[in-house]
């Protein structure tokens, strides 16, 4: 398993409309992200248990009044993640987390296990396109009932391999790719519509145990408030 660097980084305050643009393309690998967003939350925690803190520069965007030149110069897509490396900006989550396991020094986060890469790929893909759309969803109806399915499929998955509590046995790509929105989920459904999500979900229970004592990951959440008040907007 892959240890967790003990370095906690001092948050930055992120870049907006009235700030100048980094040295775009100097040679400076640089990790745009948002303090806020699941997704290159994903990459962010990526790059600090492959221990990159010094290789991969955080550079935190402030979305809502984002600079014009993010836009222009980084990402045509104006969205975070990006990452800036070898002269290319690349984005999306999950190819970015793979791309930041093969491409940097630091433990593999990639079992070599046929089964399991095959395994993890179903799960990268299950995340996006199924189970956050079905508990975005199920925000206007009864979650406890409408995601039933999508939190026993993780349940089911964390029971497939028994040389460790997570998904793949050890910690993998996929466990970063779920825990960033797993836990907005536990927090949302937990205060606002009092549903726990680890109810009779043993499994779950101790994987999202388990992710908790990585700084790697603890270090990047963000606050349940914020959380609360954000995903209140799709009720
Ligand atoms: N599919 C993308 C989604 C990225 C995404 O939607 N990022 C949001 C922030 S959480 C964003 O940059 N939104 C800005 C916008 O859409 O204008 C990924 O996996 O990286």
């Amino acid at each position: 398993m892959a240890s967790s660097p003990l370095l906690v980084e001092d948050r930055q305050v992120p870049l907006d409309a009235t700030s100048d643009p980094p040295g775009v393309f100097d040679g400076t690998t640089r990790l745009y992200i948002s303090y806020t967003c699941p997704f290159a939350q994903r990459v962010w925690i990526t790059r600090n248990l492959k221990g990159l803190q010094e290789k991969i520069k955080l550079v935190p965007i402030d979305l809502p009044n984002r600079p014009a030149w993010f836009k222009e110069k980084v990402n045509p897509a104006n969205k975070v993640p990006a990452l800036e490396h070898n002269g290319t900006i690349i984005g999306e989550s999950i190819d970015l987390i793979k791309y930041v396991d093969s491409n940097f020094d630091g433990p593999s986060l990639y079992p070599e296990d046929p089964e399991k890469r095959e395994f993890g790929e179903d799960l990268l893909k299950y995340v996006d396109t199924t189970l956050v759309k079905i508990v975005f969803a199920s925000f206007k109806g009864d979650p406890a009932k409408d995601t039933a399915s999508v939190f026993d499929h993780v349940e089911n998955a964390l029971q497939k391999f028994d040389d460790g509590p997570f998904f793949l046995g050890e910690l993998s790509l996929v466990d970063v790719a779920y825990i960033t929105f797993i836990q907005r989920f536990q927090v949302f459904l937990g205060e606002v519509f009092k549903y726990d999500i680890t109810a009779g979900r043993p499994k779950l229970a101790a994987w999202i145990e388990e992710m908790d004592k990585m700084v790697a990951y603890t270090q990047s959440k963000t606050d349940s408030e914020y959380i609360i008040n954000f995903f209140k907007k799709f009720m």
